[in-house]
């Protein structure tokens, strides 16, 4: 039975992420906005499209405050915020559907979700996604690394220092592996679960670029950020 502890620097490394991504939340205003207003697709879509313009912020924020990542080389940044932003918005989403809410909110947060003019076919893998993720019942430290490890995935297009961005997420998986030892010991399958969970992430990429071209033809409008992040028109 291998002894599992975390050192003196990991549990600093840990601390400083899981700071910067609790400071980073999706604001009340805009979750009781999806609460509140009425329903009807466009409605539904404005609400995502600000959901998710405001959640790239965030990624923006709290990608800073990975340990190393503004001593990697500044396009390599760009590369890596760009490469992971579907996915982490994907992740952030499941992850507020795993929170506790009141009762009835979380049927509300996905009828909204439902009718938003998104096709059929992307809602199996996506709604699919969010309960996989559910089902994990992860901890916010777990959350916060998982996170850090989908932003630092060293083969996403045109990262030119591949050594450097292994290295970094190499640090966080080490960690991520130990918290998951210690947070999970009747589980000794939990890490590779929660690593699977990125398999079914990077799917998801697939799907949205879909999503975008046929929210296009609708002639759908998204936000500045979403556009330069997504790489649309
Ligand atoms: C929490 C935020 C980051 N989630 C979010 O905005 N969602 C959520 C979602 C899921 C669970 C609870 C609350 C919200 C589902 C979807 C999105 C955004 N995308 S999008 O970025 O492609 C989009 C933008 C504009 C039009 S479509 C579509 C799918």
């Amino acid at each position: 039975k291998e002894k599992v502890e975390i050192t003196k620097e990991q549990q600093a490394l840990v601390k400083s992420i899981v700071d910067a991504y609790n400071r980073h939340q999706i604001p009340q205003d805009v979750t009781k906005k999806l609460l509140q207003e009425q329903y009807s697709a466009e409605e539904n879509f404005l609400l995502l499209t600000e959901m998710a313009t405001n959640q790239v912020q965030v990624l923006v924020e709290f990608t800073k405050n990975i340990p190393g990542f503004l001593s990697l080389d500044r396009e390599d940044q760009i590369a890596l915020l760009k490469g992971s932003a579907v996915e982490a918005m994907f992740l952030r989403s499941a992850q507020v559907l795993s929170k506790r809410m009141p009762n009835g909110y979380k049927e509300v947060l996905k009828e909204r979700v439902r009718n938003s003019g998104m096709s059929e076919e992307f809602m199996t893998p996506m709604f699919n996604f969010y309960k996989s993720i559910d089902e994990l019942q992860m901890v916010q430290e777990e959350q916060a690394l998982l996170t850090a490890v989908t932003i630092l995935t060293p083969d996403r297009p045109y990262v030119k220092d591949y050594q450097a961005v292994e290295r970094l997420q190499e640090t966080m998986l080490v960690v991520l592996r130990k918290l998951c030892v210690l947070q999970h010991p009747q589980d000794p399958q939990y890490f590779a679960r929660l690593l699977g969970r990125l398999t079914e992430l990077r799917t998801l990429n697939h799907y949205h670029a879909e999503m975008l071209t046929s929210w296009r033809m609708n002639d759908q409008k998204f936000t500045p950020l979403l556009c330069e992040i997504w790489d649309v028109q």
